[in-house]
């Protein structure tokens, strides 16, 4: 995968969400979270269903609204910047499921995500893209519902990198999918995080998301419950009963 990130993306601090709280009516799916992640960095978050993964990808990439604290992107506040913004200021979420559009051929859900893009080199892109992946360019004018779910999850990567982010995050990039397959949609991560782009990645398989992060979380009932290197939190204590949801009496932070 070698569409580039954003040329004019810098070290530094990428992400930064500060006491961040998500409510849905009476539900508070996330209940004061801090993250800070720096360009180029993994960060994994994993946990049991209903934690509040999902919802904290979401606000991130602007389409569920905090309803209280805070999310900077380069230190730029993301309160009130329209999701199409969001894209420009270098965000892409690749949601569970994937978000691929059955009846639209694999080159029409390509061009969905260069929709955010004015800049001349977009043939260009979408040229390396079917380098990178010739399966979607042998199938580019077939509907994308024909493609396998391997190679969904692979178009729905590459439609997000064309948007040339500087953060990508994966909602379960692995759910049910074979284990060669996941082997090569982590390949494709470890080369998109090889080009400086900031990954984060929310995986039910922590073994395969916690061989690429830098650093983890194990989320459960809205909070961070562990955070700090995979190699910390598998052999923190407390680390089974995080990450399968069991209640913890004394589950602190690694
Ligand atoms: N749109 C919504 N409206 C109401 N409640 C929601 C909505 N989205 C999520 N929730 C609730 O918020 C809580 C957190 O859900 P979320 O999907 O963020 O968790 P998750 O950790 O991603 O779980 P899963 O792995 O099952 O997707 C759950 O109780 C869920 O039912």
């Amino acid at each position: 995968m070698t569409v580039r990130s954003d040329p004019t993306s810098q070290g530094g601090r990428l992400v930064e969400l500060g006491g961040l709280v998500i409510r849905y009516g009476a539900i508070a799916a996330v209940q004061g979270v801090d993250l800070a992640i720096d360009a180029g960095e993994a960060v994994a978050i994993v946990g049991p269903n209903g934690a509040g993964k999902t919802s904290l990808l979401s606000a991130i990439a602007g389409v569920a609204r905090p309803s209280a604290g805070s999310i900077r992107i380069a230190g730029k506040p993301l309160a009130g910047i329209a999701l199409s913004d969001v894209v420009r200021e270098g965000v892409a979420l690749v949601p569970e499921g994937r978000n691929i559009f059955g009846s639209l051929t694999v080159m029409e859900n390509l061009r969905l995500g260069t929709t955010p893009r004015r800049d001349a080199s977009v043939p260009a892109d979408i040229d390396r893209v079917f380098a990178d992946f010739p399966i979607l360019g042998e199938r580019r004018d077939q509907p994308a519902g024909q493609l396998s779910g391997g190679e969904q999850q692979m178009l729905a990567i590459a439609r997000a990198m064309l948007s040339r982010p500087r953060l990508l995050m994966l909602d379960e990039p692995s759910l049910g999918l074979a284990p060669n397959i996941v082997d090569k949609v982590y390949d494709i991560l470890r080369q998109i995080r090889g080009q400086g782009v900031s990954l984060l990645l929310v995986e039910q398989n922590a073994a395969r998301a916690f061989a690429l992060a830098d650093r983890a979380c194990v989320m459960s009932r809205g909070v961070f419950t562990l955070t700090g290197t995979p190699a910390e939190i598998e052999r923190h204590e407390a680390f089974d009963a995080a990450y399968f949801g069991v209640a913890m009496a004394k589950a602190g932070t690694a």
